[in-house]
This record gives C-alpha cells, sequence and structure tokens, in this order.
C-alpha cells in the first residue's frame, strides 16, 4: 500500500467511497436500482455529485469516467498517447480475434497504425466512399420498394433499417448481400450461412453481459467460469467459416483471372484488401469489426432519428418540405433521393446531429484504457486505468445545451460551426484522437440517406392510431444505445394519399 500511495504524487479523481472488495459495484447497483435508468444515465448522476472527472473502483477494477467536454478534450486529445489504450472485454479476449481486431486492440501498435492508414487511403477515403453511393441509394431503393408492397402494415422499423445497412455494408466489404431483404420476398431463397447478423448480435449481447473476470482479474483471470468466451467462441467460428467461404471464392476467381469483382465500377473492400496483402485472419478480423462498428450504430441512429421525428411531427413536416422542395416530389412514392442531394438538406443534417447528441448510438465512448500514469485536470489517472468518456452526460448538461431534453434540430442550424469531427468536445457522439471512428465518412452518409428515404414518399403513424404522446422514448444499453421498445410504424406513401 505505502509503495502504491509514494507513487502518485497528485490526488486520485473525486469518487464514492469504495467499499471493500465490491469497490464501488455496490454503490452503482443501489443507485441503478434507484434510479432504474441504464448504467450511462447512471454515471451522469454519479458526475453531478462528485464533478466531471470521478474514480471508481469496479471490483479490483480501477476506471476513471469525464463528462464534461473539458475532461472529453484532456482524454481524447492532450492526454490522447497516454489513454488511447483499450481495455478488451474478458468475453472478446479470443487471440484469434483481438490480435487482428481493430477496435479491440489494445495499444496503438504498428497493426492498428497500418489498419487506420489502410482505412483512411484506401477503404474510407472520401473517393472510395463516394464510389459506393450508387450501390448504398440500390439498398435504400430496395428498402423503398418494400415499404411500397407493405402500406399500411406495421414495419418494425430497426430490424427493416438493420437488414439494409447490413446489406450496403456486405455489398460495400464483397459486393454481397448478407441477409434476404426484398429478395425473400421475390422467392430469392435466403442462404441459411449468410444469417450471420443473429450470430454476431448474440456476441455483442455477451460482451456486455457482466464477466467476473473483468472485475477480478488476478482471480479469475483466465478461467472463463461463466462460459462467456467459450461461447463467444463458438459464435466466432460459425462467422469466420462464412468469410472463409467468401474469401476462399475471391481467391480462386482472382487465380483464374475472372475474379477482381467490381462494385459500381468501383473495387470493393475485399479487393483491395486482398490487393494490399491481407492475410485471411486479418481480413476476416476486420470484416467483423466493419459489420459490427458500423450495423448496429447506424440502425440505432436511424430508429431514435424516426422515433424523434414521430414525437414531433411539426419537425417531420418541416423535414419533409426540405426534401420535396430539393429532392423533388416523390413519383409514386419512389424515392429519389441520392447521395449528392445530401449536402444540400441542411434540415435533415440538424435533425441527425440533434439525434446524435441526444441518443448517442455509442453513449459512453468504447473504454480506453492508460497505457502509462498520466494527469487529467490535477487528478492522477493510474496506469492501466480503464477511462469512459460519457457522451450521452455531455450531450445533455444543461451547463453545455440549452434547453437539453428538447428535441430542437435549430440548434444546429443556428450554431451550424458544431459538428461531430471530432473539434467540438461538447459533441463528441464518433470519439476524437487516434482513435476517433474511422467510419464515420461512412455514417454520416448511410443514416441521413435512409432517413430522407423513408421520410421524403412516405407518412408514418404509429399502429392503431396510437397518438405520439404514448410513444415511449426509454433507453437500454445494449453494446449500443437501444429503445426500451422496439419502434413499429405504419408507412403510408405520400402519392397513394393524393390519390
Ligand atoms: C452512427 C454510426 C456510428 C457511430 C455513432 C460510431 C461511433 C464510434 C465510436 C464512438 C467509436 C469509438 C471511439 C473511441 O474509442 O474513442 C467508434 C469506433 C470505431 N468505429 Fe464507429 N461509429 C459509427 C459507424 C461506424 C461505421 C459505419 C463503421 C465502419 C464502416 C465504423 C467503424 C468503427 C471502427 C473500426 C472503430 C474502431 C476504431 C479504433 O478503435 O481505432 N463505425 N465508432
Amino acid at each position: 500500500l505505502l509503495r502504491g500511495r509514494s507513487k502518485h504524487t497528485r490526488p486520485l479523481p473525486p469518487g464514492p467511497r469504495p467499499w471493500p472488495v465490491v469497490g464501488n459495484l455496490l454503490n452503482l447497483f443501489l443507485l441503478q436500482r434507484r434510479l432504474r435508468q441504464p448504467p450511462h444515465a447512471v454515471l451522469a448522476a454519479v458526475a453531478r455529485a462528485y464533478g466531471p472527472l470521478v474514480y471508481l473502483r469496479l471490483g479490483a477494477r480501477s476506471v476513471v469516467v469525464a463528462s464534461s467536454p473539458s475532461a472529453a478534450s484532456q482524454v481524447l486529445t492532450a492526454r490522447d498517447r497516454e489513454l488511447s489504450g483499450r481495455y478488451i472485454p474478458a468475453t472478446f479476449r479470443i487471440s484469434v480475434y483481438t490480435e487482428y481486431s481493430f477496435p479491440w486492440a489494445a495499444h496503438c501498435d504498428d497493426h492498428w497504425r497500418w489498419l487506420r492508414a489502410l482505412c483512411k487511403r484506401d477503404i474510407f477515403s472520401i473517393g472510395r466512399v463516394e464510389g459506393h453511393a450508387g450501390l448504398r441509394e440500390g439498398k435504400a431503393r430496395e428498402m423503398v420498394e418494400l415499404l411500397l408492397r407493405r402500406q399500411g402494415e406495421e414495419i418494425n422499423v430497426g430490424e427493416l433499417v438493420f437488414r439494409t445497412i447490413f446489406n450496403m455494408l456486405g455489398n460495400m466489404l464483397f459486393s454481397r448481400d448478407v441477409i434476404a431483404t426484398a429478395g425473400e420476398e421475390r422467392g430469392v431463397k435466403s442462404d441459411g450461412s449468410w444469417n450471420l447478423n443473429k450470430v454476431m448480435s448474440r456476441n455483442l449481447q455477451l460482451g456486455i453481459m457482466p464477466n467476473l473476470e473483468d472485475f477480478y482479474a488476478a482471480v479469475f483471470g483466465g478461467l472463463d467460469l461463466q462460459g462467456l468466451r467459450r461461447e463467444a467462441r463458438k459464435n466466432l467460428e460459425m462467422i469466420y467459416e462464412v468469410f472463409d467461404g467468401v474469401i476462399r471464392e475471391r481467391r480462386v476467381e482472382m487465380e483464374e483471372g475472372t475474379g477482381g469483382e467490381e462494385v459500381d465500377g468501383k473495387e470493393d473492400f475485399l479487393k483491395v484488401l486482398l490487393d494490399a496483402g491481407c492475410e485471411d485472419v486479418q481480413l476476416k478480423a476486420l470484416f467483423l469489426d466493419i459489420f459490427t462498428a458500423g450495423t448496429d450504430t447506424s440502425t440505432k441512429l436511424v430508429e431514435w432519428t424516426m422515433s424523434e421525428l414521430i414525437k414531433n411531427p411539426h419537425v417531420m413536416a418541416q423535414l419533409r418540405e426540405e426534401l420535396q422542395r430539393v429532392v423533388g416530389s416523390p413519383d409514386r412514392g419512389t424515392t429519389a433521393v441520392r447521395e449528392s442531394h445530401l449536402a444540400h438538406l441542411p434540415y435533415l443534417q440538424a435533425c441527425i446531429k440533434e439525434t446524435l447528441r441526444l441518443h448517442p448510438p455509442v453513449p459512453m465512448l468504447l473504454p480506453h484504457r492508460a497505457v502509462e500514469a498520466c494527469e487529467v485536470m490535477g487528478y492522477e489517472v493510474p496506469s492501466d486505468c480503464t477511462v469512459i468518456v460519457n457522451v450521452w452526460a455531455i450531450g445533455r448538461d444543461p451547463e453545455v445545451w440549452k434547453d437539453p431534453l428538447r428535441f430542437q434540430p435549430e440548434r444546429f442550424l443556428e450554431a451550424c460551426s458544431v459538428d461531430y469531427k471530432g473539434m467540438d468536445f461538447e459533441f463528441v457522439p464518433f470519439g476524437a484522437g487516434r482513435r476517433i471512428c474511422p467510419g464515420l465518412p461512412v455514417a454520416a452518409r448511410v443514416a441521413p440517406l435512409v432517413v430522407a428515404s423513408m421520410v421524403h414518399g412516405f407518412e408514418w403513424c404509429l399502429p392503431g392510431g396510437m397518438g405520439a404522446d404514448r410513444l415511449g422514448m426509454g433507453e437500454r444499453l445494449g453494446l449500443v444505445l437501444e429503445r426500451e421498445q422496439p419502434l413499429v410504424l405504419v408507412p403510408k406513401s405520400i402519392n397513394a394519399m393524393a390519390e
């Protein structure tokens, strides 16, 4: 103890007094029971009591939580070098995955740097992302066609959007639909092996289940008493088997000279990555990372945006008016929204930003880790400590945002310089610094395109004539911020209504 103490020349950040053995787990459990709120809201309440930088002990694990713009700026930029390690949840410590994974790279080491550079230059470069615009527009069109066929029926918005975005990414990655969407209805039989979404969702669920190893690594580390890692490994094998098939097929095509599959006139990621000399194990980890990091996040953003639009009909009307002015009247309900329209739709962009402020899909940035001890706001952040940035709390801070709980897209029209690109620390839904989301250029197109396609040609209402005031907006934290109840809506084509 004495040695431990003498190491710190600065005090630890303030926080509730820890109990022996359990640390603050008990405090948090009791607070959660009292507030009946998800973890990010509970941590926001702790920050209100102790300040913007809080120190907690979760069992034997040290955690620092940053909950203000200046604390976030310190963690994500001033101390970016020391705090950009990643805490890997025990359930995900499966070497064949984490050794090659991008989000779960424990250090910003040479492999991570190589992957980031590859993404920036070859995968998420503006040119490459724009080159795939037609492909994403095609998937959005398929979604609209399906909505036209199912007018007047109840639609689970999250499920539909998930399929659409999953297939957008599947086609960008390796030129394939991953889940049957409209094809299923047209009688195209979906191949069971392609139904990856369920296995992937299960793995995400496993990742957030409390794991004893995360709290008491010295005692339970590596034992997997709850069997969580075992199940995750089994799922991973199933996912990798499917990716193996795709990669094998492409390698054969390339050897025979029939490959080099092109998407919308451009090369897909698989081709680019094979040309860059990626090994199969790297490709599989990267595919999994992109599907898991890109699909749920973008889907939840669309689902929350639609929820807020239903709750705020005047915003929905104004958005539709903007869409019809810029895109034109929907032609018998068929969307004509294109990605090139997005730059001319400031109100749509403001709606997306306002949703990201109130309902950030990743409410607490993926857990960072101190690769060495450092000072933040005059306090000591010990080496190996987990560091969490509570983006959700920052987005609802009344000292930062006027009337923070109101959905008011206009605030982003007035303060249009506030953006999510990692420079404005009151608004960092994609993070900032070296770990900032590399998929931002894709996310910034996918979610607005899908929302615009849904609003442009359709009126939406709640089932059974339910009033918007009865739509619950309760939250639940999976790996991303989910609605407590799925959003179910009934679409009606605007053209059909006019007729
Ligand atoms: C609305 C959609 C999205 C949101 C809100 C979002 C948000 C985030 C956040 C908060 C992080 C962690 C930043 C940190 O640790 O400081 C992250 C990391 C990441 N995101 Fe996204 N993301 C979205 C979409 C996407 C898409 C579409 C892709 C890929 C196509 C993607 C790929 C990744 C990857 C690979 C990482 C890990 C980066 C690293 O650790 O170095 N994301 N994202």
